[in-house]
C-alpha cells in the first residue's frame, strides 16, 4: 500500500522568550492510505501539534511532511489552503459549530468549499441528526453538536479526517455511536482517519497506533485485529 503520509524527522519547537518549548521532536513515520489511526500519549505531549502540522494549520520548524509524495513545506500559501479545503477535514474538540446557523446550514458550510461533497441528508442521516437539521447548536446538546462537526469535516469527503479528541466530553453510547460513523466513513469510504484521544480502549478499533510522550512518537504499533466501534469499551 502507497503511504499517505510520510514524515521525516518532523519537529515543531515554540520559541517563548528564553525557553524554546519542543513541542514535537524528530517525528518520523509512515501511515497507509485507508489507515484509521489512533493518537494517544499524556496531556501536552504534542498530539494536536502534530494533527495540525499534518492538516497545514501550522509549519514544522524543521524536518518533512510529505502528503502523497508532496512535501508540505513546499507548498505556498494558495497550495495550503487548497490543501486545506480539499484534501482534509478536521473535527476540533470544541465544535466550532456557527450559532446563527442551523445544523444543515453548519454541514453546508464544510460542503459548499469542495467540487465532490458528500449529500447533506445522507450525512445527516448517518450521525443520526436528520430530525434535526432545522434546529440551532444551542438548542443540542454537547453530543449533537459534537456529530454537526463530524458532519460538516465529513461532508467535504476529504482524503484524510483528523480528529482532535471527537469523544471527549460524550458519554459511552453517544461516544460509540460517533466513533462507529469515524469507522464506517473509514471502512466503506476508504478515507484515511486519524483519532486523537486520552482514552486507551479506543486503540483497540485502529489499525495503527501512535503513542507520543514529551514529544517524540515513543510507539508506533500495527493492530493486526482492529475491533468493531460498538465492541470498545470505557
Ligand atoms: N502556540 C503555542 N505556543 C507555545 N507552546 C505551545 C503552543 N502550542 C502548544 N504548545 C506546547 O507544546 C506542547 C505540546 O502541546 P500539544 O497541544 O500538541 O499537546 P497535546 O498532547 O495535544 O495536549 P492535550 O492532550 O492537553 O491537548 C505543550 O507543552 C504545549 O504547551
Amino acid at each position: 500500500m502507497d503511504p499517505i503520509f510520510r514524515t521525516e524527522k518532523l519537529s515543531r519547537l515554540y520559541q517563548m522568550g528564553e525557553v524554546t518549548v519542543p513541542a514535537l521532536v524528530d517525528a518520523t513515520f509512515e501511515i497507509n492510505l485507508g489507515e484509521l489511526v489512533v493518537i494517544l500519549g499524556p496531556s501536552g505531549s504534542g498530539k494536536s501539534t502534530l494533527l495540525n502540522l499534518l492538516g497545514g494549520l501550522d509549519s514544522a520548524t524543521s524536518g518533512h511532511c510529505y502528503y502523497r509524495g508532496q512535501d508540505l513545506s513546499s507548498f505556498n500559501e494558495k497550495a495550503l489552503t487548497n490543501y486545506r479545503r480539499n484534501a482534509v477535514g478536521f473535527i476540533f474538540q470544541f465544535y466550532n459549530l456557527l450559532p446563527a446557523l442551523t445544523v444543515r446550514e453548519n454541514v453546508e458550510m464544510g460542503a459548499t468549499l469542495v467540487k465532490t461533497p458528500l449529500d447533506i441528508d445522507e450525512v445527516l442521516e448517518h450521525v443520526g441528526l436528520a430530525e434535526r437539521a432545522s434546529h440551532f447548536p444551542a438548542q443540542l446538546s454537547g453530543g449533537e453538536q459534537q456529530r454537526v462537526a463530524i458532519a460538516r469535516a465529513a461532508a467535504k469527503n476529504p482524503d484524510v479526517l483528523l480528529c482532535d479528541e471527537p469523544t471527549g466530553a460524550l458519554d459511552l453510547s453517544i461516544g460509540r455511536k460517533v466513533l462507529d460513523f469515524l469507522q464506517k466513513f473509514n471502512q466503506e469510504q476508504g478515507k484515511t482517519v486519524f483519532i486523537i484521544t486520552h482514552n486507551g480502549a479506543i486503540a483497540q478499533m485502529a489499525h495503527r497506533v501512535l503513542v507520543m510522550g514529551s514529544g517524540r512518537i515513543v510507539e508506533n504499533r500495527i493492530n493486526a485485529q482492529p475491533c468493531a466501534a460498538e465492541e470498545v469499551t470505557w
